[in-house]
């Protein structure tokens, strides 16, 4: 393990643990974006998956957002993107403009073309790498978050072949193919853990796995199929953590949409912190999950596009919703989703100042 500068903001660290923070912490999913010009620039010369795997490049843009807006973002997230492992368990990938596998798993029968034992070290070392360049040139500025996609949403892009609204032929596996199913996601969740020791290794300092579609599952469906997966996932890197390979970074997860299943989550799945997406009231998630873990979010992105009142109005109602819940205490500040092309990068600005005015402690 390399010898890293010394951190400067540990404000994102210590909310994780549940601590309270004079502010709370603050960055967003898919800070480093379209609708950043500099992100854009970079991307008229190359193809998606090339900055992914180009190590300077990955590392150019993980610092965008960085460099734009210093002193008020608490964190970077290296640029990846989730549909790395599956292309490391030997899937095609392509990105135009939205994911596309030109070769989905249809049946069970199609696992067998899967990579047997991936050694993420080979097919994802330039991850590994990225992060360690970025670490470097951070300088200790903020804390660098490592992530993985959650194995029931790979799941769902390795048998939909994309993007879909229906989730029928990846839910219909579930119903048709369980035992397989299952399977598949705890197969898919060792690559996980394998892939999230890789980045600590190389660097990273939170990790946060993302499952965006665990609210298309109802909540019997999400505890029978994907919780046992994202604990597989929880329980390999706290493994990791006390027999010393790793040092023991907080774990994040998104269950995007598994509001219902919440205090199961918070209870059972192994995480730190969870992120909330913007269909519950953070003083109903604080109810629903206990003392137990820290929360993360949870404004609609969409507010972005509605100008800077209401922006500073959703940020004070948010705010107010965590203290409300029993404090800021542990609570990261974010969006309930990614960042959207087409935002100004001024009004982000401004989320950032009003996340900075409305959460202090006092
Ligand atoms: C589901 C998912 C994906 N990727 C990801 C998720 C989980 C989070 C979520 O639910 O949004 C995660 C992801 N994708 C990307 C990051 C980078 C780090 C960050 O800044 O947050 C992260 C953490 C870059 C990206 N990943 C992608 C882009 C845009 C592609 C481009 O530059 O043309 C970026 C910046 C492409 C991508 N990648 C994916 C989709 C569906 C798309 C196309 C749709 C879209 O454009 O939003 C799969």
């Amino acid at each position: 393990m390399s010898d890293f500068p010394p951190l400067k903001n540990d404000l994102l660290l210590r909310a994780a643990r549940g601590e309270q923070t004079e502010r709370a912490p603050v960055w967003v999913m898919r800070q480093a974006g379209r609708y950043l010009p500099e992100f854009r620039k970079v991307r008229e010369d190359h193809e998606f998956f090339e900055i992914c795997r180009t190590p300077e490049l990955a590392k150019e843009i993980t610092l965008q957002p960085i460099r734009r807006y210093t002193g008020l973002i608490d964190a970077s997230i290296i640029f990846s993107d989730i549909l790395v492992v599956p292309q490391a368990m030997g899937m095609e990938v392509l990105m135009n403009p939205g994911p596309h596998f030109p070769d989905p798993l249809n049946t069970p029968a199609d696992i067998g073309k899967l990579t047997k034992t991936v050694d993420v070290n080979k097919e994802l070392g330039y991850v590994f790498e990225a992060i360690t360049v970025t670490r470097k040139a951070l300088d200790g500025e903020v804390p660098l978050i490592g992530f993985c996609g959650a194995p029931w949403t790979l799941f769902a892009y390795m048998v939909e072949g994309g993007g879909t609204k229906t989730f029928q032929k990846s839910k219909t596996w579930l119903f048709q193919y369980p035992q397989e199913s299952k399977d598949l996601l705890l197969r898919i969740a060792d690559v996980c853990v394998d892939y999230l020791i890789g980045q600590v290794k190389a660097g990273a300092q939170v990790l946060q796995v993302f499952d965006s579609w665990a609210g298309e599952l109802s909540p019997h469906h999400f505890a029978e199929f994907s919780l046992p997966s994202l604990q597989r996932i929880s329980s390999g890197l706290r493994k990791a953590f006390a027999d010393g390979s790793i040092p023991s970074v907080p774990l994040i997860l998104f269950p995007k949409g598994a509001n219902e299943s919440l205090s199961d989550i918070a209870a059972n799945a192994g995480y730190d912190v969870l992120g909330l997406d913007w269909c519950i009231e953070p003083d109903h998630a604080r109810q629903l999950v206990g003392e137990k873990v820290a929360l993360q979010g949870n404004m609609d992105p969409v507010m972005l596009y509605g100008g800077k009142d209401a922006i500073e109005r959703e940020v004070k109602r948010v705010c107010e919703g965590f203290k409300k819940g029993g404090g800021t205490r542990g609570w990261i500040a974010n969006l309930g989703h990614g960042i959207t092309p087409g935002v100004d990068p001024e009004d982000l600005r401004w989320f950032f100042e009003c996340i900075h005015k409305y959460s202090s402690a006092s």
